[in-house]
């Protein structure tokens, strides 16, 4: 639910009015309030009420969270203020509100004027409650079910709306499908340079591949791969994969997706515990390629999932049984427990009820946040030609930004 929407539900249950006068009676600390909130100066913070939250505000962070023009450039959205140079002990010497603000004065006469809203939605309490990203968790019947449209190539060029509403879907479901797209390399990469910059790995910038094993990969064979996400070896695995079959004369080959997210979820619902660990012990992957043409050997470390601490969120998930190099970063009694955790993610992920099967055509891009979604394929016959790339996270997030999405 949105913060404001959260705060404004909240504030009709809670009599502030009430609270406020014995607060008055009894504290002895600086307290006041207006008609819609009232704050207290504590010994080592101040403490607000402010639309149903009970904010605590440290007073350093107070005080570099100046946003009067000498202390914050509007213009280049910088801080001009040297945090460093703050009183480490500083307390305001005055404060007062009305109905929008918060006023403190700064022992040196400096005023700050903060908005009321913009520290609800800036305080710790605050982004406790609310998810950095809104997302809709699914299994194969969520997804069916919600008939997620795909986006039609012409209009995905040349309209904003039509990638804005792509955009959308892929940060919902982790997941989006562009329709109608030539079945070239070129009009691959073109779709894909609408969205982002591509990111250049090892593999290519643009890579068009089949079973040769022109690379020391079993990707480049046609066997089956089980569900993974992409590079996990990569200190920053790369953020989207971009999937275009352009050909496939034969059986099988069909792509299967399951969201991470929604297994992860269900540990934390169930097993905080193994939650805890598998978001905690850090684990290696390892790519080693020993080909004449290709050398290569990438390490990344860190949990399978990855989560923001303030709120348990999940963002990262790293689950690629392939390419997980030795455990040798916890001692024994952990690396059992961490067996543990990881089968209950596991069966989670491979339940049935929770994997999308779908074949890819000529024509149809898929994009996977590859952050969240684990794809996998079945085994095939035939020649089967696939191309895409990896695109830069941070890149998709920012046309996403632009395009006024919360991402
Ligand atoms: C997509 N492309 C064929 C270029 C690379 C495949 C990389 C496969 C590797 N085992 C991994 O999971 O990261
Ligand atoms: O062949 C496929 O469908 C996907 C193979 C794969 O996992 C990959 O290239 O990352
Ligand atoms: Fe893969």
């Amino acid at each position: 639910m949105p913060l404001m929407r959260m705060l404004n539900r909240l504030s009709g249950y809670v009599h502030w009015k009430q609270g406020l006068e014995c607060l008055g009676a009894r504290s002895q600390h600086t307290a006041a309030h207006s008609s819609s909130c009232n704050y207290q100066l504590l010994p080592d913070c101040l403490e607000l009420k402010y639309g149903g939250l009970v904010m605590h505000f440290d007073y350093v962070w107070l005080r570099d969270h100046c946003r009067s023009a000498s202390c914050y450039n509007s213009k280049t959205n910088q801080r001009n203020l040297d945090t460093a140079s703050i009183d480490l002990n500083i307390r305001p010497s005055k404060s007062r509100v009305d109905e929008h603000n918060l006023f403190l004065t700064w022992p040196d006469g400096h005023v700050t004027r903060y908005n009321l809203t913009w520290l609800a939605q800036n305080s710790y309490e605050g982004q406790k409650k609310s998810a950095m990203q809104p997302r809709i968790l699914w299994n194969a019947d969520i997804y069916s079910s919600a008939e997620v449209p795909a986006a039609s190539w012409d209009k995905f060029m040349s309209c904003d709306e039509e990638l804005k509403n792509f955009l959308n879907n892929f940060l919902l479901y982790g997941i989006a499908f562009v329709e109608g797209v030539p079945p070239t390399l070129e009009a691959t990469e073109t779709a894909t340079q609408r969205v982002s910059l591509i990111r250049e790995t090892m593999y290519g910038r643009m890579w068009n591949f089949t079973s040769d094993f022109s690379r020391g990969d079993t990707a480049y064979t046609k066997l089956a791969l089980d569900r993974h996400t992409d590079t996990s070896y990569f200190q920053e695995p790369c953020g989207i994969q971009v999937f275009h079959c352009l050909r496939h004369e034969g059986t099988g080959g069909r792509t299967l997706l399951v969201d991470g997210f929604h297994a992860a979820d269900t540990v934390l619902q169930r097993t905080p515990e193994n939650f805890e660990l598998l978001s905690h012990v850090p684990i290696k992957h390892e790519y080693v390629e020993n080909l004449i043409e290709h050398r290569n050997h990438m390490i990344g470390i860190g949990p399978v999932l990855n989560v923001y601490p303030w709120n348990n969120e999940v963002y990262m998930i790293r689950y690629n049984n392939y390419d997980r190099s030795v455990i040798n970063t916890v001692p024994h009694d952990v690396v059992r427990r961490w067996y543990l955790a990881h089968r209950q993610l596991s069966t989670e992920l491979r339940r049935p009820e929770n994997e999308l099967w779908v074949k890819l055509k000529p024509g149809k891009v898929l994009f996977i946040d590859n952050w969240r979604v684990l794809h996998g394929r079945e085994s095939f016959t035939g020649l089967r030609q696939l191309c895409g790339c990896y695109l830069t996270r941070d890149d998709v997030l920012n046309t996403a930004r632009s395009l006024g999405l919360r991402a």
